[in-house]
């Protein structure tokens, strides 16, 4: 086990809108622990941190609101679809969020010796760090179902979505990797059974 005694450490993740964020707050009234990386990623982001003084210098100011904080649409259009600036902003948000996830990880095992702690971080597979949890969960959809909710959820239009999908390893890989894969498009109902006894069993490991 990689983390330290008796707590274990589980790494969601899935395709955009596939429902992992879903799929983790049934996790959390189950009793679990969650780590969401997409709002470590927006808190070392805010105005004045290191971060977003790296982001405006290599950026510009056209990627800040008039408040400062980061316009979010503009530099998501400035990076996806945009492989080399997208790595440069990954670089400089990436470690921050590791730092943080793992102070995070150490509280929650402090707090209880068998912790079920769930880490929802879109890029698991992508950027390795699957090699430092314990297990991998995978929530699934169809591309066409992420479509329609990434329209629905996020106003993209259908080319912007494809633009995100694509930025990502494919869904079939991550299956691939994964040790659980979870159905994202599953009623919520059945869903939360599925991750009921999922809990249960992540629990009993511990
Ligand atoms: C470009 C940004 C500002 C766009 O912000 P926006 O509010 O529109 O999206 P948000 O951050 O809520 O992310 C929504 C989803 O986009 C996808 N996504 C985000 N970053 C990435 C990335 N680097 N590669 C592929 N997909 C990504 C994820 O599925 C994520 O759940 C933002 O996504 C960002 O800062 N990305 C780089 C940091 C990162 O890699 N975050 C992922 C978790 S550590
Ligand atoms: N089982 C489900 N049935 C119907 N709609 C769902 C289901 N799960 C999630 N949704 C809807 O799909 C959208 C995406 O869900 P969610 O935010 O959980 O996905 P996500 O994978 O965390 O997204 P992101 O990658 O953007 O962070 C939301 O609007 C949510 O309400």
């Amino acid at each position: 086990m990689i983390s330290s005694i008796g707590m274990i450490l589980v790494g969601l993740t899935g395709g955009i809108a596939t429902g992992k964020s879903t799929v983790a707050g049934m996790f959390k009234e189950c009793g679990a622990t969650v780590i969401d990386a997409d709002a470590l990623a927006r808190e070392v982001v805010q105005p004045g941190k290191p971060a977003w003084r790296e982001i405006v210098s290599i950026f510009g100011k056209t990627a800040l609101n008039p408040d400062r904080t980061l316009n979010r649409p503009v530099l998501g259009a400035k990076v996806f679809g945009h492989p080399a600036k997208l790595r440069r902003l990954e670089r400089i948000i990436h470690p921050r969020v590791a730092r943080e996830q793992i102070r995070l990880t150490k509280q929650a095992a402090r707090n209880d010796p068998k912790a079920v702690v769930i880490y929802d971080v879109p890029l698991l597979f992508e950027a390795g760090i699957d090699t430092r949890v314990d297990t991998t969960i995978v929530v699934t959809a169809d591309r066409e179902t992420q479509v329609v909710r990434l329209k629905q959820r996020n106003g993209l239009s259908r080319a912007e979505a494809l633009r995100r999908i694509t930025s990502q390893m494919p869904l079939a890989e991550k299956r691939r990797r994964a040790d659980h894969t979870v159905d994202g498009r599953l009623p919520r109902l059945q869903l939360k059974q599925q991750i009921r006894s999922l809990y249960q069993s992540l629990r009993a490991s511990t």
